[in-house]
């Protein structure tokens, strides 16, 4: 086994044991209540004073082994972040490394101040080595890939700000993003990164936000998905294609890979003026993709991982093993104080089983919330926004929200149907995003897989095969080895 690699395999039998209950629900609810996002969750450790080993001897039978061990698991869990992000960005194998400062980068002052207000200290290594590529004169096209998480946003983000010229009160950059989430996501980093560009606007190309349909938009830059932003240049004639100068696609590998926003972006792409600046992200490039992304894009600079570096080794990977679908969800019942340490977000395979689980745990008494594709974009836009400000502690979802949305305080992933292909192998690459929801910009993360036949154990091995990583089952009985672990 990887010696980083930490397992929390929860059996469902040992779950229903009322030392497991105690371990996971009673100890964590004593630290769940005061915990606020906006803080330093450090703080609230120390505030909530998480007891030493010994309890406060309040009746259960509990082990003292696994008291200590689950102390453990939450002081990593919630370990602060600052000064692992500081530590990491130091390290010269740590994607978070850099050798530059964010003033080195050549950045705007106006541009730094925004920088610095959101309180970035160091770029990242995509930062980095992306920025000075994306800001070169004459311009150069991109395609980068680096771990979810990592700041690609901020980067592209950066780099648009950069390129307008505000003086011209017409759309010069478009942005396109796969989900209306993520498009709002974006859209909410420009607005704070701009925050000292006053003369900088941006207008939301999503559904439901309805322009005046007569005058063209004066707005820089324009973030949106695919089909808004299509009936914003043909239909709507609201944006003219060919002033565009910079053109960003994130989650670019599913924007190609997947049907319909693959004609949507070809068909955007034509539109556009053959020398408009070409950039294209995302943390994964299955290589088909890359070799269509090359084919399209005219001689661009290419960043790319490898294969064994597009997992974080922050995030621990774990399985629960569980009977059958029932088990599932008392395991995940079982598990619903773990959840509520900080932020969880739980993946199902359709909207169908989302509502399902998220209905079913609120009739066990727990609070979650649901987002899924088929609510009304307000509705969905609610959601997300609850939970981004730590209102809902836990979102039950489906791969709308897989990629690139942004909650540091989110600590644990449970994958509780495993994501596949339409063939019922490993859907890798969304795995990588689901899992990368946690650990964000260096932080601590745990991801739970739901595991309940051999079919779903196979999943479980061909994505360890896939990124080389071991994802373990450990079992709670196996204390001292599990203790070993979390340290
Ligand atoms: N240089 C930096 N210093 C500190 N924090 C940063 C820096 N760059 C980005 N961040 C923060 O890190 C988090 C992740 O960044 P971002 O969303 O840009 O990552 P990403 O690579 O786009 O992720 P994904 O692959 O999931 O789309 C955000 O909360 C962002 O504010």
């Amino acid at each position: 086994m990887a010696e980083d690699s930490w397992a929390l395999a929860v059996d469902v039998q040992e779950a229903t044991t009322p030392s497991f209950q105690f371990q996971f629900s009673k100890k964590i609810n004593r630290i769940r209540g005061p915990l606020n996002v906006k803080e330093d969750i450090n703080a609230n450790v120390v505030q909530n004073k998480i007891p030493d080993e010994g309890g406060e001897g309040d009746g259960d039978k509990v082990d003292l082994a696994e008291q200590s061990l689950l102390n453990k698991l939450i002081r990593h869990s919630l370990v602060k972040n600052r000064n692992q992000v500081e530590v990491q960005q130091a390290d010269p194998n740590s994607p978070l490394f850099s050798v530059k400062t964010f003033q080195e980068l050549r950045l705007k002052p106006e541009l730094l101040q925004g920088v610095f207000n959101m309180g970035f200290n160091r770029p990242s290594r995509i930062q980095e080595n992306a920025l000075p590529l994306m800001l070169a004169e004459p311009h150069q096209n991109l395609i980068a890939q680096s771990q979810s998480g990592t700041g690609k946003t901020a980067a592209f983000s950066l780099a648009m700000l950069s390129h307008v010229n505000p003086d011209n009160t017409w759309t010069q950059c478009l942005c396109v993003a796969p989900t209306y989430e993520l498009a709002l996501q974006i859209g909410q980093v420009i607005e704070q990164m701009g925050k000292f560009c006053p003369n900088v606007k941006l207008a939301y190309a999503i559904r439901g936000n309805r322009m005046d349909r007569r005058v063209k938009l004066q707005e820089q830059i324009v973030i949106g998905t695919p089909g808004t932003i299509l009936d914003w240049c043909t239909k709507y004639k609201l944006i003219d294609p060919k002033k565009i100068t910079m053109f960003v696609l994130d989650e670019a590998d599913v924007m190609i890979a997947m049907q319909g926003h693959r004609d949507q972006s070809i068909r955007i792409h034509r539109l556009l003026n053959k020398n408009c600046q070409m950039l294209l992200f995302s943390a994964t490039f299955e290589d088909s993709v890359m070799k269509f992304a090359e084919r399209v894009i005219p001689d661009p600079n290419i960043i790319r991982l490898k294969r064994e570096e597009e997992t974080l080794d922050t995030i621990k990977q774990f399985y629960v093993l569980c009977r059958e679908k029932e088990d599932k969800f008392t395991a995940l019942c079982n598990l619903y104080g773990c959840l509520t340490i900080a932020q969880a977000m739980i993946f199902c395979h359709t909207r169908k089983m989302a509502g399902w689980l998220a209905s079913s745990l609120i009739k066990e008494g727990h609070q979650v919330a649901l987002l899924s594709g088929e609510m009304a974009v307000e509705q969905r836009a609610a959601v997300i926004e609850r939970f981004k400000n730590g209102r809902e502690k836990v979102l039950v979802t489906t791969n709308v929200c897989s990629r690139g949305i942004d909650v540091e305080q989110v600590s644990l992933v449970v994958n509780f149907d495993l994501p596949v292909d339409l063939e019922g192998n490993a859907d890798n690459e969304t795995y990588l995003h689901r899992i990368g929801r946690t650990g964000r910009f260096g932080r601590r993360g745990f991801a739970v897989n739901m595991v309940d036949s051999e079919n779903s154990m196979e999943i479980i091995k061909q994505i360890e095969m896939h990124f080389n990583r071991k994802i373990t089952k450990l079992d709670t009985s196996n204390l001292e080895e599990m203790e070993k672990m979390a340290i």
